[in-house]
């Protein structure tokens, strides 16, 4: 009975040391920061972060209410050390250290509007939090969901210029949760596994700047023309679909969350070398003639390791992609602007 107990406790022993490996060896130390953490996307995104096993410590920055929601998450067993920072005085500390910066800080749309009419709120928030960003993480990447993302994110490459220390292979806009939506809507009208399915999205975050891939939809279908023209209007009109529904009580947040998390695993998955790992995103890029382009990007230790070209497009696809091109330009444009008064 005693060497019983002796060989259970030395396989324990072993168990333990390899939990150990696996924390400190393995799996490396990563900060992720979330500023705008304590809002309708931030608090379900910092749920999900906690629950990805490759954060370490997860910061979560609010001008309000951080305490609370930190207190919350930071009791779930699982890996990373949760710290609530709540007002300007502690961004530096929230920030610090950073491997990964989540930023859903800002205003969400009302019934009516566009994602443009929250610019003006936006960009300022936007401008400073990326001012930080400069100061006391300059080497983290960026994950920019705060709209209007086609503004946003050449807003955030701007300030990052202007302190020098721009890396276009560290700067995103989120534009996964079109890509979920492309999915979901696609896997109904295909009548396909949704988890089977994967559509490119590309372009930018606003109407019809959001340019789904349904002919290199795979599993494929053999979908009419008036059915793929409907799942494109539904994809660019998601936003609107969730803000009408939510009849002035904001616009997603959950979808946002559970996409903001896929794509931010995707990032930690590159800094830490796993390889082919590839979602779209709205990245600097020459694919096209505008500076800033959302499509499938090859993540890797760097950042942005690669961006794909956009692959064959069909007919109704081509002239997609000339119509969205002036709002995404212009949108940019605005940015651009802004950043530089
Ligand atoms: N990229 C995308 O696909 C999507 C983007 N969004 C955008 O995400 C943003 C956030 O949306 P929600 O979470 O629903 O809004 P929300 O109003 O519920 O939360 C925003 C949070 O930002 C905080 N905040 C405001 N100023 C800040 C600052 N200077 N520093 C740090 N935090 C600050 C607020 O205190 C609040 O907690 C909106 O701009 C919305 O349009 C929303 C859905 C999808
Ligand atoms: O529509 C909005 O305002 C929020 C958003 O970007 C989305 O849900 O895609």
């Amino acid at each position: 009975m005693f060497r019983s107990m002796l060989v259970r406790s030395s396989a324990s022993a072993k168990q333990s040391l390899l939990r150990r490996n696996f924390s400190t060896g393995s799996v490396p130390e990563r900060k992720v920061a979330i500023l705008g953490a304590a809002g309708g996307i931030g608090q379900p995104l910092a749920l999900l972060m906690k629950l990805n096993p490759l954060v370490s410590s997860l910061s979560l920055y609010d001008i309000a209410n951080t305490p609370g929601v930190a207190a919350d998450v930071g009791h779930i067993n699982t890996r990373s050390q949760v710290v609530g920072y709540m007002g300007d005085d502690n961004l530096a500390k929230a920030l610090e250290g950073a491997d990964l910066v989540i930023i859903p800080a800002g205003v969400p749309r009302k019934p009516g509007m566009t994602r443009d009419d929250l610019f003006n709120i936006n960009a300022g928030i936007v401008k400073n939090l990326c001012s930080a960003i400069a100061k006391y993480c300059p080497h983290a990447l960026v994950n920019m969901i705060s709209n209007p993302v086609n503004s946003t994110v050449p807003i955030a490459a701007e300030i990052f210029k202007k302190a020098g220390m721009y890396d276009e292979k560290k700067l995103f806009g989120v534009t996964t949760l079109d890509v979920v939506r492309a999915k979901t809507f696609y896997a109904g009208k295909a009548n396909v596994p949704v988890a089977e399915v994967n559509v490119p999205v590309i372009g930018g975050h606003a109407g019809v700047t959001i340019l789904p891939l349904f002919s290199q939809a795979t599993p494929q279908a053999n979908l009419s023309g008036d059915v793929l023209t409907a799942l494109t209007k539904r994809t660019q009109d998601g936003g609107t679909e969730v803000v009408e529904a939510k009849a002035g009580k904001g616009s997603a947040t959950l979808s946002m969350a559970y996409a903001g998390a896929l794509f931010a695993d995707a990032c930690l998955k590159g800094l830490n070398g796993v390889p082919d790992v590839v979602e779209c995103s709205y990245v600097q890029s020459t694919v096209t003639e505008l500076p800033f382009f959302a499509s499938k990007v090859r993540l890797g230790k760097n950042g942005v390791e690669e961006v794909l070209d956009l692959g064959p497009l069909s007919d109704f696809e081509k002239e997609g992609l000339e119509a969205l091109k002036p709002e995404l330009k212009s949108s940019i444009e605005k940015g651009v602007k802004f950043a530089n008064q």
